[in-house]
Formats: C-alpha cells, sequence, structure tokens
C-alpha cells in the first residue's frame, strides 16, 4: 500500500474554558507523521477534552490546531473527518442492530460518489461502487481481525472484539491521522495485546499518524513514540516514554507523592 503524505498536527497555546473551570491552559504538542503520540494525565486531566477540540466537537477558547495547511479550530467535525482525521471513542458507539459489515461500512459513507446510505435508486454504478467499498471493509475487518464476525448482528459480541470493530470503521474513512480515545479501556490482558498488535500494525502498515489517549501506562509505553503529560490541564511533560515516565513532576502527578518517595509508577491509577 502507498503511503499517503501526511502532515504534522500541530497543537499550539490551545486553551478551552468552561463556566469556572479551565479544562485546558494553552496546551502544545506536535504530531509528527507517522508516528504514535499519547496524550495521558490523570483524570480531570483535560484528555477528552483536548480529543474533543481536535475533532471539532468543542470550541476552543482562544489557540490554534493546524493539520498541515488547514486550521482545525473553527471547523465543525465534518469537515474535519474529510480533512482525513478519524477518531474512536471511549465508549462504544456502534449500532447494536446492525451487522457487523454494515457498522463498518458507515465509515465508508464519506468516500462515496453516490452516498449509499441515502440513494434510493440502485443504478449499475451505485452497485459496482457499493460492490468496490464491500470488497475494502472486508480487507480492513481481515487487518482488525474480525472477518468471521462480518454477518453478525454487532449487539451479540464481545467487548473486545467491538473495540476492534470501532478501530475498522475508523480505518475504513481512510484516515491520514487516527485519534484513539482509551482504546483498552475496559478490556481484559488478552484483549488488550491484540489491540494493541493491531494499532501497531496501523501504524507499520498504512504508515499513518496515531494519536493516543490512554489510561494504561504499559500500552503507552509499549506503543508511543512521544508523550505529552497533561495535569489539571497544563502540560507538565512531553518525550519519550521512557524519559517521562521518570519525570519527578509527573510522579507527583499520578500518586500525589514527593519524588523522594516514588520510583517509577503505574500510571494507569486515578486521582484520588
Ligand atoms: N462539557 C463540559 N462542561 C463543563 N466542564 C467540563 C466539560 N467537559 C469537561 N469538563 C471539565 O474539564 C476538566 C477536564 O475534563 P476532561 O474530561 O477533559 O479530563 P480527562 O483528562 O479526559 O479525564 P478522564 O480521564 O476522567 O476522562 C474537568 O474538570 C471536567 O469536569
Amino acid at each position: 500500500m502507498s503511503t499517503p503524505r501526511i502532515p504534522e498536527l500541530v497543537v499550539s497555546d490551545l486553551t478551552v474554558k468552561f463556566a469556572g473551570i479551565t479544562a485546558l491552559d494553552a496546551v502544545g504538542f506536535t504530531v509528527a507523521p507517522g508516528t504514535i503520540h499519547a496524550v495521558i494525565g490523570p483524570n480531570g486531566a483535560g484528555k477528552s477534552t483536548c480529543f474533543n477540540v481536535l475533532s471539532g466537537v468543542y470550541r476552543a477558547t482562544s489557540g490554534s490546531v493546524r493539520f498541515g495547511e488547514h486550521e482545525l479550530t473553527k471547523l465543525p467535525p465534518h469537515k474535519i473527518a474529510h480533512l482525513g482525521m478519524a477518531r474512536t471513542f471511549q465508549n462504544i458507539a456502534l449500532s447494536k442492530l446492525m451487522s457487523v459489515e454494515n457498522n463498518i461500512m458507515i465509515g465508508r459513507h464519506r468516500l462515496t460518489r453516490s452516498g449509499f446510505l441515502t440513494a434510493g435508486l440502485r443504478l449499475p454504478l451505485n452497485r459496482r461502487e457499493e460492490r468496490d467499498h464491500r470488497a475494502r471493509v472486508r480487507e480492513i475487518a481481515a487487518f482488525v481481525g474480525v472477518s468471521e464476525y462480518l454477518a453478525a448482528p454487532t449487539g451479540m459480541l464481545p467487548y473486545g472484539v467491538l473495540k476492534r470493530i470501532e478501530l475498522a470503521r475508523a480505518l475504513a474513512m481512510e484516515p491520514i491521522l487516527l485519534m484513539l480515545d482509551e482504546p483498552v479501556a475496559g478490556m481484559n490482558g488478552g484483549e488488550r495485546r491484540r489491540m494493541a498488535e493491531v494499532i501497531k500494525a496501523v501504524q507499520e502498515d498504512l504508515g499513518i499518524s496515531i494519536l493516543l489517549v490512554e489510561h494504561d501506562m504499559g500500552m503507552v509505553m509499549q506503543l508511543a513514540d512521544q508523550v505529552t503529560v497533561l495535569d489539571f490541564g497544563k502540560r507538565i511533560a512531553s518525550g519519550p516514554p521512557a524519559e517521562v515516565q521518570q519525570n519527578p513532576e509527573v510522579i507527583r502527578a499520578y500518586l500525589g507523592v514527593s519524588d523522594e518517595n516514588a520510583t517509577g509508577v503505574s500510571m494507569d491509577k486515578e486521582r484520588a
């Protein structure tokens, strides 16, 4: 597969205020093309807010998010998706009644000429177009390891499989930047390992950029090229995972203890 041209994602001075709360305070980081960049931090640090601004769901109070030549902070979610940014959600957002194949097909919608969801007239061109899209859906299903479930109603499937179907639907948009919101939350060990393998394969085989919000530090250490750490809306550290994990301020943020008493840190802890 040829690697598409991937722009940098540059977040600068991003501030988001809700009534009385500064959820993000002048945060900046850059996702380099083809890398996995993790945003981590204790509960309430501002990770979801950041994700929601980047995907156009929340408006920034100030600051900028540039994806190549495009400024994203004024764009609605569908325009951001059209630039090749796809996201998954913390909670499963699939239709339980639809088959797995049709759930993944929804990701193709922005790429269809006829808009198959609304097309009433089934002309030969539409049928051919649909056949091509379904072939690509099957390839993507194989890539994330859900081929055997394609015809199954989605509601019956185990949680780990559902999370991979969500990833497949995001990949079906042929993104150049994939945003994953806690992709292994609530999974058991086996499911986590499987998801980590798929995420690594996305980076290696598709060459696209990945922005990851994640609590599981094992996962972040294993996958991320760069990590940005948020605490109470501020960026407190950034760098390669091994470096960030030893940063005294990061240890303090996660454990609430002085760095003399802390050696390394398990960052899946919630703020007390
Ligand atoms: N829509 C909103 N309205 C008001 N306050 C909000 C809203 N969304 C988030 N906040 C507040 O902004 C702060 C950051 O929340 P956010 O959900 O971004 O943190 P988080 O790091 O994603 O936390 P978690 O790990 O628990 O998901 C919190 O104080 C939260 O209560």
